[in-house]
């Protein structure tokens, strides 16, 4: 997946701007604040319905602005052109998606796939569950083939099981009322549950080969994947029943696939040993290219990768195999910097460079081939 254009509008403190990027690796360079991370959170908007830096009401819209528009146009392989707009106002988003309106913000979402790695990444691995349930349904949304919206559709289905359950929660519903949206939610849940754990169940081999590769002192990786509720021990159904006095008391449902959540274990890490935030932001990494590449095995190509000041997050020795990778995979990435990175007079380069200066960004001139 290859995007071919890129407008925005209204982004942070980006002058309204048109990019037409490299297929391969495109360099982002500029001053700090000049809007770097800015143009790559653009595209994360689009592909995720939300920034990396927080929600949009939180300063994504640029000051004095009411709205922001992104749009971008990709290509797939087979001659397969997309194109997909977002448009936040207020509260409220409007989406389009070749060229028709869209009902559902996931159905943008699910069709253009980027992948971030930024300074905020090693969240995934140490910081709150909803990042990690988010990662194990990015993959699922993802993998979905034209025609079979399972997933998407199963989620929907306990989402709005759950948000009924809640709201009998604290209305004090009747119990009859609450067994018959109780036995939706299982059976959505089961479904739910059973397709995350073939997804882990996927990764596993992966995460252990790039884990090896990338923190090598760790050991290999593995996913420890935790469905929400004690499945080895009880039926979904029975939780929920033993749960519904605390779950009346406090309105909430306790137990269900939207508690689920997974940790990494190493083989040559003690358990209990907590990670260095070096490792942690190599095991989200490694993470991150598992993903990608089971994104690359199930579709036959690889997702766009964004990365944010990659010099700062990474070694040099790290960023030039991130690099190689990425290079040897196809993949079209972007890579932000106060400068290149060191890594890139090792690489073979960059194939467009894009200079930001106060909210304008620019295309260099090409740099001249390795
Ligand atoms: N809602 C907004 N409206 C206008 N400007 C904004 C808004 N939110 C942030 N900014 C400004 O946008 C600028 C761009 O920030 P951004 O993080 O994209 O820069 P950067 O080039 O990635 O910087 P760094 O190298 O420091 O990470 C900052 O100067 C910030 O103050």
């Amino acid at each position: 997946m290859r995007l071919t254009r890129l407008t925005a509008r209204g982004v942070r403190n980006l002058a309204p701007l048109e990019l037409l990027p490299s297929p391969g690796l495109n360099l982002v360079l500029g001053a700090n604040g000049a809007g770097k991370t800015s143009l790559l959170e653009a595209v994360h908007l689009l592909a995720y319905g939300r920034s990396f830096r927080g929600r949009v009401r939180d300063g994504l819209i640029q000051t004095g602005l009411g709205a922001l528009e992104v749009f971008a146009e990709w290509e797939e392989p087979h001659d397969v052109r997309r194109r997909a707009g977002l448009r936040h106002e207020g509260q409220a988003w409007t989406g389009r998606l070749d060229g028709e309106p869209v009902q559902q913000l996931g159905d943008l979402c699910a069709a253009l796939a980027a992948i971030s790695f930024e300074p905020g990444s090693h969240a995934l691995v140490t910081a709150g569950s909803e990042a990690r349930r988010r990662y194990l349904d990015w993959g699922l949304f993802h993998v979905e083939r034209d025609g079979d919206q399972a997933f998407r559709l199963v989620w929907r289905r306990y989402a709005r099981a759950l948000k009924q359950r809640n709201a009998l929660l604290k209305q004090r519903a009747r119990s009859d009322q609450l067994d018959a949206w109780d036995a939706e939610l299982v059976a959505a849940a089961e479904q739910l549950d059973r397709q995350r754990s073939a997804y882990v169940e996927r990764l596993q081999p992966r995460l252990a080969a790039l884990s090896i590769e990338l923190v090598p002192q760790l050991g290999a990786g593995r996913f420890e994947y935790r469905p929400g509720w004690r499945r080895d021990q009880i039926p979904l159904a029975d939780a929920l029943l033993l749960a519904r006095e605390r779950d009346l008391a406090t309105g909430f449902t306790s137990v269900g696939p939207h508690r689920a959540d997974w940790r990494i274990t190493h083989e040559a890490r003690p358990a209990g040993e907590a990670l260095s935030r070096g490792q942690a932001k190599l095991t989200a990494l490694a993470c991150l290219l598992a993903q990608a590449e089971d994104f690359s095995a199930q579709r036959g190509h690889w997702p766009v990768f964004l990365l944010d000041d990659l010099a700062a997050e990474l070694d040099q020795a790290h960023q030039q195999r991130l690099l190689e990778r990425l290079r040897q995979s196809g993949a079209q990435v972007f890579v932000t910097g106060t400068q290149a990175p060191a890594a890139l007079e090792l690489e073979t380069g960059a194939s467009a460079v894009f200079h930001v200066e106060h909210g304008r960004v620019m295309p260099l001139p090409s740099p001249p081939p390795p």
